[in-house]
Parts: structure tokens; sequence; C-alpha cells
């Protein structure tokens, strides 16, 4: 059960939330959102929800009012949930080893049965459970379902060499029409990182949720890609917080990958494959903060690090 407190249902709420504002400075909020909602209208916005930024309920229930707000204003999200936390509670408590190795689970058919069951079985249903108590839009589905995903395994490079790291997958094709339908009937769709093996039929692969948004937002041809994670945005020289990138060219970014610690590297990643295939902007933000994706969407100084075509980087300033 949510306390009540931070269940903004009823159309009064936001009076007392916003008590210290005078009327005029309340339309001044949303006046700001105007050129932006003209922009974005219509978009599709595919959103990355990482593990890590569903910390709380408080902050999954803002996630979920956010993706009924923006359906309601005209934009078509579709979000791609993580859940590795989630996942590495539940192999602790079922007494599954488990590791990562260059940023990937280290997956064995035991392990994947987990991973299936927590993301589809658990993860996805609660984001679409809690999304539903908002408004009655989202849907939950599978890579597995009506072949959305196909995957093949994954052998990352760790220290120069290629490792097995089990049933760990890339997404190697993507046949979005189950989505679309969804889409165009209205709906939020919520994908679940799972794919089934193109290359043994009766198996299914564990892919990074980064790398699933990332091939879904270019298959939608969505106009954003929005990661949320649990740091303001990309540091260029991490950890140092005076180095938070606001806007970055992907071929400088290209550059910089090399020398990145995981975690980041399959957000940076999924960035860069997004612009390279046709996706016009990605963002990486925190999640950490309650309506950072309103802050991002509707706000013209945005927030977090955003990914462009191109060259150049740009710093990003007075930052909380
Ligand atoms: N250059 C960087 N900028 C920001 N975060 C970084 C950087 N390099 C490594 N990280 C780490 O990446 C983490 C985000 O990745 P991860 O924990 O896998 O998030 P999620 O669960 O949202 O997918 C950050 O908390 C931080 O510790
Ligand atoms: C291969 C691999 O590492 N898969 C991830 C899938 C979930 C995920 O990506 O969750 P976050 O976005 O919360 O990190 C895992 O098993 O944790």
């Amino acid at each position: 059960m949510h306390s009540s407190s931070y269940i903004p249902k009823g159309p009064g709420y936001h009076l007392d939330v916003h008590k210290d504002l005078t009327a005029s400075q309340k339309a001044e909020v949303l006046l700001e959102m105007q050129p932006w909602l003209a922009e974005f209208k219509d978009s599709l916005i595919v959103v990355k929800y990482g593990g890590n930024a569903m910390i709380n309920d408080e902050l999954r229930a803002a996630f979920a009012q956010d993706m009924v707000f923006l359906r309601q204003l005209g934009l078509r999200p579709v979000v791609v949930h993580g859940g590795g936390p989630q996942i590495s509670e539940m192999l602790n408590t079922l007494g599954i080893k488990s590791e990562f190795r260059g940023g990937l689970r280290v997956t064995t058919a035991e392990a994947m049965d987990v991973v299936r069951m927590v993301l589809t079985g658990k993860v996805s249903r609660e984001l679409v459970g809690l999304i539903n108590s908002y408004g009655p839009y989202a849907v939950g589905m599978s890579g597995e379902d009506g072949g959305l995903f196909g995957a093949v395994k994954r052998r990352p490079l760790v220290d120069g060499e290629r490792v097995d790291v089990g049933f760990v997958g890339d997404v190697v094709s993507v046949d979005a029409r189950s989505v679309e339908d969804l889409i165009a009937a209205g709906r939020i769709p919520v994908v679940s990182s799972v794919a089934p093996d193109e290359d043994d039929a009766t198996q299914v692969l564990n892919v990074n949720a980064d790398t699933a948004a990332a091939a879904l937002a270019v298959a939608l041809g969505a106009r954003k890609l929005i990661i949320l994670t649990d740091v303001e945005g990309m540091y260029a020289n991490w950890p140092d917080r005076n180095s938070l990138i606001g806007e970055i060219g992907a071929e400088t970014l290209r550059g910089m990958q090399s020398k990145l610690e995981a975690g980041m590297r399959p957000k940076v990643e999924a960035c860069i494959r997004a612009i390279d295939d046709g996706v016009s902007q990605a963002h990486i933000i925190d999640g950490r903060k309650k309506h950072s994706i309103l802050n991002e969407i509707f706000t013209s100084e945005g927030i977090g690090t955003m990914v462009v075509p191109g060259e150049g980087m740009t710093m990003r300033r007075n930052h909380e």
C-alpha cells in the first residue's frame, strides 16, 4: 500500500503542493511548457527506466504519473524497464550466485529463469499496475511477445579478451509491429528486456535494458531516447561532480567510450547506437529526482546529459 500523502490522485492535490506559488507564478510555470508542448506533441519517446532509479515508492509513483501525463498531453511514451537490483535481490534470496563482467550479468540457465521471472513477472507487473492506477493505458509485454526482439549471444571484451557471460544477448532484430499496435490504440507499452535466441528458438537471453531500449527506439523511429538512472547524467571526469556534461555530440562521445567505467558503458553505447541510427536526441537523466522527465522535455534548460549527432561538448553549470 502507498501512503496517500504522495499519491497525487485527485484534482485537488496540487493546490496543496503549490500553495506557496501565486496564481500568476503557477500560470508562468504552465506557460513555459507551451513551446515544448508544440514541439513534442505526438512525439514518440522511448524511456528506459532503470532498476536503480526505482528505489522507492514515491519515485515509482511519480514516474508512473509522468507517463500518464505525457500520454494525456498527446505524446506517445514507450517504457523499456530494467530491474538489475531486483534480479540480484531475488538471486540472493534463492541462494544463486551472480556476478557482472563488463557491465553484464553472467547468466547461467538457472539465473536466466530468475531474470525472466523478475523482469516479466514482477517488475513489469508492478510498473504496469502503478501506471494504470493513474490512467488505464499501460500494457506489459516482454521482448518475447509478438516476435518483438531477436537476440544472439553476446561475448563482451573484458581486458582485451572475449569472455563467456552465459545466456546474455544483444538485440539483432526488432519487429516493432506489436508495440506500434498498442501505441496506435492509445496504450503505453511497457517492455521487459528478455529476448528469444535467434540461434535456438527454445532459449531466451538476458538483454541489458539500455541496449534493448536503444534498439526499440531505432525501430520505432523515436524522437527521443531518455535513459533514467541514479546519477545526474554523464560526467566527463567521473567521479568529479563538476564535470557533468550538458550536451555532447555522438562522435565526441564515441572517442570517450573506451575509458568509461561499468554502469555508464551500456548507457553510452545505447545513446550512440540510437543517434547513429536516426534518433535525434538521446538523454541520460537523474531518475532519483521526481519528475525529471518533465523537466527534460518541457523546460528550456532541460536536465542531465543530452547526446546529439556530430561533435562537441558543453558542460552543465549550476546543477544541484
Ligand atoms: N562517467 C560517468 N558518469 C556518470 N556515472 C558513471 C560514470 N562512469 C560510471 N558511472 C556509474 O554508472 C552508474 C549508473 O549505472 P547503473 O548503476 O548500471 O544504473 P541503472 O541501474 O540505472 O542502469 C552510476 O551510478 C555511476 O556509479
Ligand atoms: C545482461 C544484463 O546485465 N542484464 C540485466 C538486465 C536488467 C537491467 O538491465 O537492469 P538495469 O537497467 O536496472 O541495470 C541484468 O541482468 O541485470
